[in-house]
């Protein structure tokens, strides 16, 4: 695991684009496709800055999500939603080239068929995403992974429903630990004072929580801390 140490937002932005940038270059070098997962929250907002300022071949990227929110894609709680409003138009990236979530449906429902949609993306069983980017909330969750949820322990599913997350919307979707730790690439991007006791709780005192138990099998883990969030490391 790397710990990169920056000042500010701003620079979480750079160095976040910077690994992006060497990452999509590589897979698209390598295997002639970049598969990338998104998170929602603080990270849609480092995206909308830092990926339009790229040099890369956008149709070459396959964009899903590390978990996803079960409302209409036109709700402001979609992640889908808000990329396809603030980062979409910023790019070369098209609205097909996102892996999204069938709509109308129950979350058990939502999550088979996205487990289906992204079996057809990698042509088979094994979800290896090149890079998965991901938040951390206050409460050491990421994706739909909460502290004490049994989905934690999830090991069958590799897409699993949640209705009750303690974090609104309640219905959402989300990779299990199976994927996430089999990507080839695991970044988060934390900032902010309200999210340094829970990166000391990580990153210091290396308590079991979700956002700890990401640990990619023969992958890269990296974390971008700015200033504040690391205050107590
Ligand atoms: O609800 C969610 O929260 C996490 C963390 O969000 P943040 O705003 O604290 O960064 C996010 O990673 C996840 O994708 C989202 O659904």
């Amino acid at each position: 695991m790397t710990t990169i140490k920056v000042n500010d937002e701003q620079e979480i932005i750079n160095k976040l684009s910077s690994y992006i940038q060497k990452i999509s270059s590589d897979s698209i070098h390598s295997r002639g496709k970049f598969f990338i997962g998104l998170s929602g929250g603080s990270v849609v907002k480092y995206l909308c800055e830092g990926l339009p300022k790229l040099d890369t071949e956008w149709s070459k990227w396959v964009l899903a999500f590390c978990d996803e929110r079960v409302v209409a894609e036109d709700s402001d709680d979609s992640t889908f939603g808000t990329y396809k409003r603030q980062l979409i138009p910023r790019t070369g990236l098209k609205d097909e080239q996102f892996i999204t979530i069938k709509q109308g449906v129950s979350a058990e429902e939502a999550a088979k068929d996205y487990a289906e949609k992204l079996k057809e993306a990698f042509n088979g069983e094994d979800f290896r995403f090149d890079l998965l980017l991901l938040g951390m909330g206050p409460d050491g969750h990421t994706c739909s992974l909460f502290p004490n949820h049994p989905l934690l322990d999830e090991v069958n599913l590799k897409v699993a429903a949640i209705t009750d997350s303690p974090k609104p919307p309640p219905e959402r979707i989300t990779l299990t630990f199976a994927v996430v730790n089999n990507a080839r690439n695991c970044i988060f991007a934390i900032s902010g004072a309200s999210k340094a006791e829970m990166v000391k709780r990580i990153l210091k005192n290396k308590e079991d929580l979700p956002a700890s138990r990401v640990n990619p099998v023969t992958g890269s883990l990296y974390w971008i801390v700015d200033h504040a969030s690391a205050a107590y490391l």
